[in-house]
């Protein structure tokens, strides 16, 4: 067994008095891709801020959250070590900053840089060359706000992955792509998976559960309904049951994509 970079026991999260995240456990190995699934306020988010610690659960004597086998992080310190990309993320980026400044602004766990950041030549090296991995030079000089949603996902990881984070959290659940856009973000995500980064995906999109990615998580009403390996999870009678309707799967070169 690898080391778990994850591990999480009984976390319940509450909002206006109202249970969003209901005694959670999960545990997370290092190179292991998991996506997260579930229908429209079913807890994906909310556990990935558990995990990412932008969200803190019900103080339980039970509940305890160990990230890269530590309890307590500095925030900065764990960016270095997690990357998260999500929808608020995005909103929060689409700025008058170029690309390469909010690449860079990663370094200092911020969004954009002002007159308090010292940017080195060191600094801009490490996001040229992020920015070429990810296929972005071409927009480096571009302004956030003037990007289209597949190219600015694009750029918010090659920001999440300046810091070269093991982990990765892409909680993409709103963002919609275009064929050629989710074909491109594929290949971003086995370009991810293929240096060695542990994934952890929430997708309402099938078509974007990579083959590299084994195991499934479906979540419903603040819980975990199913955790196992996708050809066990990714069923029509586990799907009906995840969002309360009759729902078709397709497979095709290990890929899935299902349709109500
Ligand atoms: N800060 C908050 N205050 C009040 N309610 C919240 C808050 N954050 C989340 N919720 C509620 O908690 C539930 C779970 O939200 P969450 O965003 O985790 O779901 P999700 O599975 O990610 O949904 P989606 O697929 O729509 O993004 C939803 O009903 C949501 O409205």
């Amino acid at each position: 067994m690898n080391m778990p970079v994850v591990d999480i026991s009984h976390a319940t999260v509450s909002r206006n008095g109202r249970i969003i995240l209901d005694d959670v456990s999960l545990c997370i190995e290092e190179h292991q891709h998991i996506a997260i699934i579930g229908a429209n306020g079913a807890g994906k988010s909310t556990l990935a801020g558990v995990m990412s610690m932008g969200v803190h659960p019900l103080y339980r004597e039970n509940f305890s959250r160990i990230l890269f086998g530590q309890r307590k992080w500095h925030i900065h310190e764990l960016r270095k070590k997690l990357g998260i990309v999500s929808q608020p993320l995005q909103t929060l980026c689409s700025t008058t900053y170029t690309v390469t400044e909010i690449v860079i602004s990663g370094l200092f766990s911020s969004i954009g840089l002002d007159f308090s950041h010292h940017v080195t030549p060191e600094h801009d090296r490490q996001a040229h060359d992020i920015m070429e991995k990810f296929n972005i030079i071409h927009l480096k000089d571009k302004s956030m706000n003037t990007l289209s949603s597949g190219e600015a996902r694009r750029a918010l990881i090659a920001r999440a992955c300046i810091n070269d984070p093991s982990l990765l959290i892409l909680d993409e659940a709103v963002t919609s792509l275009d064929f050629p856009s989710r074909a491109q973000y594929r290949s971003t995500l086995r370009t991810l998976a293929d240096t060695g980064k542990t994934l952890v995906l929430i997708t309402h999109e099938l078509s974007e559960i990579i083959t590299e990615i084994e195991r499934v998580i479906v979540m419903k009403d603040g819980r975990i309904m199913a955790d196992g390996p996708k050809e066990d999870i990714l069923t029509e009678e586990i799907l009906a049951d995840a969002y309360g309707q009759k729902v078709y799967i397709d497979h095709r070169d290990g890929l899935y994509s299902a349709w109500c």
